[in-house]
């Protein structure tokens, strides 16, 4: 049955419910029916379904009392779009050019660890959704597939596809630089460099569960053969807290490669960091991993984006769930936004398809919202238009 709205098709035929690992309901009928939130929250539940309850902890899991992890999310529900009205266009431009890639859609995929601890193809799986849906995925130094593994499996989708490296700095520069050598080599078009971690947030669950190493047959593979480690072995990922704007000044000196900050939350770190270069600024809490008496990532974005002044682009990370939630960040100024365990979820629960599935629901909504919000591209969502909610709660989140 299918009924007819001005130049809007509105339809109760399509995909019926979504299974395991194979299809995931990506139809056209499909989006009048669900909103993004709820598919998040859907293969989330999917992922806890499927996955070793060690690992979907270390996946969900936070610092601390997990304050900032909650706290990330909730700072999104309290913030409001005021639309503009006659404006908009019958087709809206989503896309957005950052230092290093070119984004369909302002959605990019946040560095996370050990994809192979949520699927069989981990990185690689990845990498295809990612490179299918035109937008950039940030490959972490921690990743179950080597990063030229990666890549290539990204560039058998799309030879233009944009992969980043992300990488700790490490205490030992020549370690750092070969890491950086592997990325240039691979066909990286980016660095991320991880600035929140000068040691290791601790993690209640993982504690818990006694989840300190990969299971045997998993690797972080780009910590391999590296200067100090025995042919063949694998390196620690050093944090250290020795780590220094000297450390984020050679690393730079040293590649041609665009260079991104990521885990700024202070605005005098921001602008340190134009001052040293950088091509752009990630505003994160790490997913509220790191440490927990930090804001939300949200709260932190316009701070941040007032202090660079435009010099460089910023991304933020932290709590995304819903096309609302990326579209109140570019209104504070983000140039796009990262996402990080969604695409965990996605990736448990359906492999490539799952993180393909993420990335759509969150395109579309995201559309579909700045044609409410009477934008024609991004830039016509503007920071007057964010407001504080003060009364309403989300039906899905509370
Ligand atoms: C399981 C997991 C592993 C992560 N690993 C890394 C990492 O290796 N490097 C990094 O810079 N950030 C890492 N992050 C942080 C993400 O890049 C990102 O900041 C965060 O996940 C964004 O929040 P979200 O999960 O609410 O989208 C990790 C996050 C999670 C959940
Ligand atoms: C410590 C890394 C291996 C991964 C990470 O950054 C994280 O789990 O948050």
């Amino acid at each position: 049955m299918s009924a007819g709205l001005a130049g809007h098709r509105v339809t109760t035929a399509g995909a019926g419910p979504a299974d395991r690992r194979g299809t995931t309901g990506t139809g056209p009928a499909d989006r009048h029916r669900t909103t993004a939130g709820a598919v998040l929250a859907e293969l989330r539940e999917r992922a806890r379904a499927v996955l070793d309850p060690a690992h979907y902890d270390y996946f969900a899991g936070g610092v601390g009392d997990e304050v900032v992890l909650g706290g990330n999310e909730a700072a999104f529900r309290r913030l409001a779009l005021l639309p503009r009205v006659l404006r908009g266009a019958p087709t809206r431009d989503l896309s957005v050019d950052l230092p290093g890639g070119r984004l369909a859609a302002p959605v990019l995929v946040a560095p996370t660890a050990f994809h192979r601890l949520a699927h069989p193809e981990g990185e690689s799986a990845t990498a295809r959704a990612v490179a299918a849906a035109r937008t950039v995925l940030v490959s972490g130094v921690a990743s179950t597939v080597a990063i030229a593994d990666v890549v290539a499996a990204a560039r058998s989708v799309d030879p233009d596809a944009a992969v980043w490296f992300q990488l700790y700095p490490q205490p030992d520069d020549e370690v750092t630089a070969c890491l950086v050598r592997r990325a240039e080599r691979a066909g990286c078009t980016a660095l991320v460099v991880t600035a929140d971690s000068p040691v290791l947030g601790r993690h209640r669950r993982d504690a818990e569960h006694g989840f300190h190493d990969l299971p045997a047959g998993l690797a972080a593979e780009n910590m391999r053969d590296l200067p100090g480690a025995a042919p063949g072995a694998l390196r620690d990922i050093a944090m250290s807290p020795a780590v220094s704007w000297a450390h984020l000044d050679r690393l730079r000196a040293s590649t041609s490669l665009p260079l991104w900050l990521k885990g700024v939350l202070h605005p005098r770190d921001a602008v340190l960091a134009v001052e040293h270069g950088v091509s752009g600024v990630v505003v994160s809490n790490h997913g509220g991993r790191q440490c927990d008496v930090v804001p939300a990532a949200v709260e932190a974005l316009p701070a941040v984006v007032d202090a660079v002044a435009g010099r460089v682009p910023v991304v933020l990370d932290g709590g995304v769930r819903c096309g609302g939630d990326v579209a109140v960040a570019l209104a504070l100024g983000a140039a796009a936004v990262g996402v990080g365990r969604p695409v965990l979820w996605g990736l448990a629960a359906a492999g490539e398809a799952g993180v393909a599935r993420v990335l759509d629901v969150l395109r579309d909504e995201v559309d579909h919202l700045l044609a409410l919000c009477g934008g024609r591209d991004l830039a016509d969502l503007t920071r007057d238009q964010v407001v504080a909610r003060s009364a309403g709660v989300c039906a899905r989140c509370g």
